[in-house]
């Protein structure tokens, strides 16, 4: 089993990865003695693993469990309000603790009902797919809102994460490459060994050894744990890892939300941020490489057609790190080093359409 320690500047936590980890969990909650434990998942992993973890738990605490639809239409209003009835239903407390057992979409959900339930309570992360070694560390919790991806939200940090690999060996393989996407994202923002050998390694999805898989989820785990110890609540440095998300939410938001993967939509954008600082900062940035990599693996290397540059870029204007209409983009100076950039949204608007064109 590996560990990684998260430091922010208040709270400290460790990311638990390896095989046969429920004693783990277990002992993590001993850790704050709760008067109840609520399980939330979603109705996939519930049929794989939620009545074993129920079990578990409930051999030493008492446990309900809450099953939201599986989805990224789950990250909703509607859902985050059905827990929260449910929690108080049940005469959870301040005292209760929360355990979020799925992907991103549960850990963004559960964990921003754990960051309001009686204005908080603590939370484990406990991440079933390959996305969530991303979305399961560093504190983000949110719900989506029809005028924007996670626009209602918190930093709010678990007292923990147990990842446990055995989880993703049910993972479908959309999901997989979705979460790889992340993996990439990870290797390009500060690490390029880590980018070199996903190339090597990495040459398809299918039959990815144990090996690798835990090489690359420890890397991207302690990537993503460097940069949110350095800036907790994306004051600066943590909008790196942003990158590709500009475009990709904007295609997530337009296209309604779950009609493409998360990772399917972060892969599009990478790469037009990739062609972009290929084009303004650095001629040597391997934007063909990429491409051609990510058809291989399955990706979609291009913006559905069905949706206007222009749509996109009024949906850019609104992301959370733009500022008065002005939009900014997380680009590359080279691999494993980041700058950013602001448009004007005629400017983006002209660049999208001819990466557009080119494709
Ligand atoms: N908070 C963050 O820092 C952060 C980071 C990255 C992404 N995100 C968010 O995460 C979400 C995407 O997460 P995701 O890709 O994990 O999506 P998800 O949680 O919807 O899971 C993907 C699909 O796989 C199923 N599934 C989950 N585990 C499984 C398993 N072990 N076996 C079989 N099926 C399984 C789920 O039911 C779902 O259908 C997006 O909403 C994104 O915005 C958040
Ligand atoms: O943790 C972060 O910070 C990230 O940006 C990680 C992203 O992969 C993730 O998709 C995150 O939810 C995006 O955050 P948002 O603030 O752009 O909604
Ligand atoms: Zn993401």
């Amino acid at each position: 089993m590996e560990r990684v320690t998260i430091q922010t500047t208040s709270d400290r936590y460790d990311v638990l990865v390896g095989k046969g980890l429920i004693n783990d969990l277990i002992t993590l909650l001993e850790t704050v003695s709760p008067s109840k434990v609520l399980i939330v998942t979603d109705s996939v992993v519930d049929q794989y693993f939620g009545d074993e973890v129920l079990q578990k738990v409930s051999e030493h605490f008492h446990a309900l469990k809450y099953v939201v639809k599986s989805g990224e239409e789950s990250k909703s209003f509607e859902a985050y309000y059905d827990i929260q009835t449910f929690a108080l239903q049940n005469e959870f407390d301040r005292k209760s603790a929360l355990i979020a057992l799925g992907g991103g979409v549960i850990g963004d959900l559960a964990g921003f009902v754990a960051a309001t339930f009686m204005r908080g309570i603590p939370f484990i992360q406990v991440p079933t797919t390959l996305l969530a070694h991303d979305s399961a560390v560093g504190g983000k919790v949110a719900i989506n809102h029809p005028e924007g991806k996670n626009m209602i939200g918190a930093f709010y940090q678990p007292i923990g994460v147990i990842y446990d690999i055995n989880y993703l060996a049910t993972l479908p393989a959309d999901e997989f490459r979705s979460g790889f996407a992340e993996v990439v994202k990870h290797s390009f923002i500060r690490n390029e060994e880590l980018y070199q050998f996903l190339l090597e390694n990495v040459p398809t999805l299918e039959n990815v050894s144990d090996t690798v898989l835990q090489k690359m989820i420890i890397e991207g785990i302690k990537v993503k744990a460097e940069v949110v110890s350095e800036d907790e609540k994306e004051l600066g440095v943590r909008e790196i890892l942003n990158f590709g998300h500009t475009l990709g939410h904007a295609i997530e938001a337009e296209l309604g939300y779950g009609k493409i993967s998360h990772g399917d939509g972060v892969a599009i954008g990478m790469l037009f941020a990739l062609s972009l600082s290929k084009q303004l900062l650095n001629e040597e940035l391997p934007y063909e490489q990429l491409k051609q990599w990510f058809k291989q693996l399955g990706f979609p290397t291009k913006v559905p057609d069905e949706l206007s540059t222009e749509q996109l870029i009024n949906r850019m204007k609104r992301d959370k790190k733009s500022l008065s209409n002005k939009i900014k983009m997380i680009l590359l100076q080279s691999i494993g080093v980041t700058t950013s950039k602001v448009f004007t949204s005629d400017q983006l608007e002209s660049y999208l359409n001819e990466w557009r064109q080119e494709e």
